[in-house]
């Protein structure tokens, strides 16, 4: 475990142990990765099985895509706020996003590259669809890892079934300024997991110490933050951290991210077994034991 970027790095082989359940390896990282939730709320994640070369090639599709005209990218609508299209809104004008639910899923990618484009695009819709089904996978074994090392892996099933995802894409047009310019708002990710790719720097976290820090890209490599769903199924113990965008100079940036949430409508009951006479429920004051997310996305 190395700490380049800021925060702490850790790295998944799946051509090794490592993701052997139950073996030596997946224990050490089960144990960094929760430690890394306790202290920074993320880390940066290394996995082998997303070469840089799709990244590559999904960078390149979004860059088409974002310069598709508006009304275009406004066929994309959901009733839901950010599975959408996002643009240029008063308060963050430099950024645009649009969301698509449930990526993992060819048929869903498809319905909304129809929509993009006359042809589909079927080359960025494998691409897209590739790579959510890498993230989505690697986003299991990393809730499995928490849940192991918190005690309550009884949990771990249910709680799969319970959850939707949604793969959002994200363009920050350069500021074409010297100044600092907020290209998203601070905020804490409200859903399970967030997996995060960004292209060039921007990202910056606000550390359990007060401060505010830049998360350096890294090739090839993802950002995992914990959301406040997981820190209600730790009772608190796994830190949501609160980040931002940030821009400057004349270079556009561009993200994705894959989101696991909680089924709509469904309420997060906080294991018993992380409520002890050194952990309170911190929910009890309105909910007794219960902590109502579903409605709350990103
Ligand atoms: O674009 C980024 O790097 C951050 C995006 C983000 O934090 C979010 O969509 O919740
Ligand atoms: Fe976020």
């Amino acid at each position: 475990m190395g700490v380049e970027s800021g925060i702490p790095c850790i790295s998944f082989s799946k051509n090794s142990k490592d993701l052997v359940e139950g073996s030596e390896e997946w224990k050490v990282l089960c144990k960094q990765v929760r430690e890394a939730f306790e202290d920074y709320g993320c880390f940066q994640l290394v996995y082998d099985q997303v070469p840089v070369k799709l990244h590559e090639e999904l960078l390149q599709g979004l860059k088409e895509l974002f310069d598709l005209p508006d009304e275009t990218k406004e066929k994309n609508v959901s009733t839901k706020f950010c599975y959408g299209y996002i643009g240029k809104e008063k308060d963050v004008p430099l950024y645009e996003s649009l969301g698509i639910h449930n990526a993992p899923n060819l048929d869903e990618v498809e319905l909304f590259t129809n929509l993009m484009w006359p042809d589909g695009k079927p080359t960025f819709c494998q691409t897209l669809n590739s790579m959510a089904k890498k993230v989505q996978e690697v986003e299991g074994i990393i809730r499995k890892m928490i849940f192991q090392n918190l005690g309550i892996e009884e949990y771990y099933d249910s709680n799969i079934l319970n959850s939707d995802n949604l793969f959002r894409i994200m363009k920050y047009k350069a500021p074409c300024s010297d100044d600092l310019v907020v290209g998203l708002q601070p905020h804490i990710d409200k859903n399970i997991l967030t997996i995060l790719y960004q292209d060039i720097h921007g990202l910056e976290l606000f550390s359990k110490e007060g401060q505010w820090f830049q998360v350096s890209p890294q090739p090839g490599t993802f950002i995992v933050f914990a959301g406040e769903a997981l820190m209600g199924w730790s009772n608190g113990k796994i830190h949501a951290a609160m980040h931002k965008v940030m821009m400057q100079g004349d270079k556009d940036r561009y993200s994705y991210a894959f989101f696991s949430i909680p089924l709509e409508g469904t309420t997060v009951e906080i294991p018993k077994e992380q409520i002890d006479e050194n952990h309170a429920n911190l929910y009890l004051h309105n909910n007794p034991s219960i902590l109502h997310i579903g409605a709350a996305v990103v």
